[in-house]
């Protein structure tokens, strides 16, 4: 499976110590996150992690075309609700593209924790069958 990590400023730690509480289960799909967040959690874990553009210099739109493409699996989005942010077109465009794609998409630690356990349990295999196994050549890993 592929999956995105986001936080804002503000809950780049809870993410990191998700990341760190979760590594095991993380380690086994392709992680991918903006700028940041993908450093912090890479200097943090040692996981393995694309990185993206940071997310006011368009990494949560990056993330966006991986969903509108049935390239992402799963996106864990720590936002912070009590700051304004620069960019938060492309958060909420981002957000939008999950709901249109029926992405899974955990925007706080409780709700991250269920996607987890259930990716852990097979509750997310279907979207293997429905995206991973065309065949298609776009480089997509079907773990
Ligand atoms: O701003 C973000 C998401 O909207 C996160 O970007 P960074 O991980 O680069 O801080």
């Amino acid at each position: 499976m592929n999956i995105a990590l986001i936080a804002h400023d503000k809950k780049k730690d809870s993410l990191v110590g998700f990341a760190t509480a979760y590594k095991d289960i993380l380690a086994e799909h392709q992680l991918f996150a903006t700028g940041t967040t993908g450093s912090r959690i890479i200097q943090e874990t040692g996981l393995s992690i694309h990185r993206f553009q940071s997310g006011p210099y368009g990494g949560d739109q990056e993330i966006g075309a991986y969903v509108a493409n049935n390239k992402m699996d799963i996106v864990i989005f720590f936002r912070d609700p009590l700051t304004a942010q620069p960019h938060e077109p492309d958060v909420s465009a981002l957000m939008r593209l999950c709901d249109v794609y029926s992405v899974p998409l955990a925007t706080n630690m409780g709700t991250a924790e269920i996607l987890l356990k259930g990716l852990e349990r097979g509750d997310l295999s279907w979207r293997n069958i429905v995206y991973g196994k065309s065949g298609d050549q776009d480089g997509r890993d079907n773990s």
